[in-house]
C-alpha cells in the first residue's frame, strides 16, 4: 500500500465489448482501498493543459491589487481570487501558503436561482486577460464531461442506473480551481503547509499537478505517502459527499501539500459536485441489514456550505450562508 493505482480509462472511449466492466472494476477497487488513483488515457490534451497552466501562471504573476479586483471574499457565491492565507484547511496549522482562482458554472444575473440568491449560484468573475474566459469556460465543460464519464463507470459497481449521476449533475456546482503555491524557503516554519491535511468535501476531484511535487496522501496505516506528478495523468480522489452517498464503501482520504523548497508549484483541481438541491442519501446498493445507513440525509448545497464555513474565516464572519 505504498503507491497509488494507475488506471487506463481509454477503453471508456472505445467500443470494445466488456471494456466498461473491466475499467469499472479497477475504479471500484481503487475507490474502496484508497479513495485515490491516477487516470491516464483521458481525452484532455497536453496542449490544453499547457494552455491553462500558462494562463494560470500569467494570472498569478499579476500585481496583487489587480488580482483583488475579483476578490473571492467579496462574493456571496464563491468565485474569483483567494489571496494567500484566505483558506485554512487544517485548523491545527497556520493558514495555507497558496493563492487560488475559483470558477463554477456561469449562471447569468437573470437565472431564476441567481434572482432567488441561491448560495453558490451566479456569474463567473474572470480576470481581464486575453483569451482567458473562453479557454477557462471550455476547460470547465471538458473537465465536467470527464468527471461524469468516471461517475458513469462507477454506477456499474454501485448497482445504480447508468444515468444516476448524469441526472443529478444537471447545472452542477462543480468548481474549477487554479492554485499557485509560492516557494517555501528554508526559514519558513516546518508547520507551514501549502495545503493543510484535509479531505475533499464533494463527490470526485480530478487534479492536475505540475512537475514540482509535494502532494501527499495518507494510507490506511496512517503514513503519508507521496503522490508524485506523472506525465499525462490526473490524480482522482473522492470527497466526503461520495463517502456519505456510498455509506463509506468509497473512501474520502486525507491529503496535503508540502510546498517544495525554492520552487513555485501550480495545480488545478476540478471538484465535481451535483446540482445544489441533490439529496445525498445512502445509495440503495450500499446498505443492507449488516450495513444500515450511517449518515443522515443532507443536500449537496447544505453539506458544501457547512464545510466552507469550517475552512474560510471570511464565510463565518461576514457572509450569511
Ligand atoms: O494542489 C494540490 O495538489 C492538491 C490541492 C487539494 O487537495 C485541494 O485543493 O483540495
Ligand atoms: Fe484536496
Amino acid at each position: 500500500m505504498n503507491s497509488l493505482p494507475i488506471i487506463d480509462i481509454s477503453p471508456l472511449y472505445g467500443d470494445e465489448a466488456g471494456a466498461w466492466q473491466t475499467v469499472a472494476e479497477q475504479i471500484d477497487l481503487a475507490c474502496r482501498q484508497w479513495g485515490f488513483f491516477y487516470i491516464k488515457g483521458h481525452p484532455i490534451s497536453p496542449a490544453r493543459i499547457a494552455e491553462v497552466l500558462g494562463s494560470a501562471q500569467r494570472f498569478f504573476a499579476l500585481p496583487v491589487e489587480e488580482k483583488l479586483k475579483i476578490d473571492i471574499t467579496q462574493t456571496r457565491h464563491h468565485r474569483g481570487y483567494g489571496a494567500v492565507a484566505t483558506e485554512q484547511l487544517d485548523p491545527t496549522k497556520p493558514s495555507d501558503l497558496k493563492e487560488t482562482f475559483d470558477m463554477g458554472l456561469h449562471l447569468p444575473a437573470d437565472h431564476p436561482e441567481v434572482l432567488a440568491e441561491k448560495p453558490l449560484r451566479g456569474p463567473n468573475r474572470h480576470p481581464d486577460l486575453m483569451g482567458w474566459e473562453n479557454l477557462m469556460e471550455q476547460h470547465y465543460r471538458d473537465m465536467q464531461a470527464l468527471a461524469q464519464t468516471l461517475l458513469r463507470a462507477m454506477t456499474l459497481a454501485l448497482g445504480i442506473e447508468r444515468d444516476f449521476f448524469d441526472t443529478r449533475f444537471n447545472e452542477p456546482v462543480s468548481v474549477l480551481r487554479l492554485i499557485h503555491y509560492p516557494p517555501r524557503d528554508t526559514a519558513s516554519s516546518a508547520e507551514q503547509q501549502g495545503a493543510g491535511a484535509h479531505t475533499d468535501y464533494g463527490c470526485i476531484t480530478l487534479l492536475y499537478q505540475d512537475a514540482a511535487g509535494g502532494l501527499q496522501v495518507r494510507n490506511v496505516d496512517g503514513q503519508w505517502i507521496d503522490a508524485p506528478p506523472l506525465d499525462g495523468t490526473f490524480v482522482v480522489n473522492l470527497g466526503d459527499m461520495m463517502a456519505r452517498w456510498s455509506n463509506d464503501r468509497y473512501l474520502s482520504t486525507p491529503h496535503r501539500v508540502i510546498s517544495p523548497l525554492g520552487v513555485d508549484r501550480y495545480s488545478m483541481p476540478f471538484f465535481a459536485e451535483p446540482h445544489p438541491d441533490t439529496l445525498i442519501q445512502c445509495l440503495p446498493g450500499c446498505q443492507d441489514d449488516a450495513h444500515p445507513p450511517k449518515y443522515p440525509t443532507t443536500t449537496c448545497a447544505e453539506f458544501l456550505l457547512s464545510r466552507f464555513a469550517d475552512t474560510y474565516a471570511y464565510r463565518r464572519e461576514s457572509l450569511a450562508v
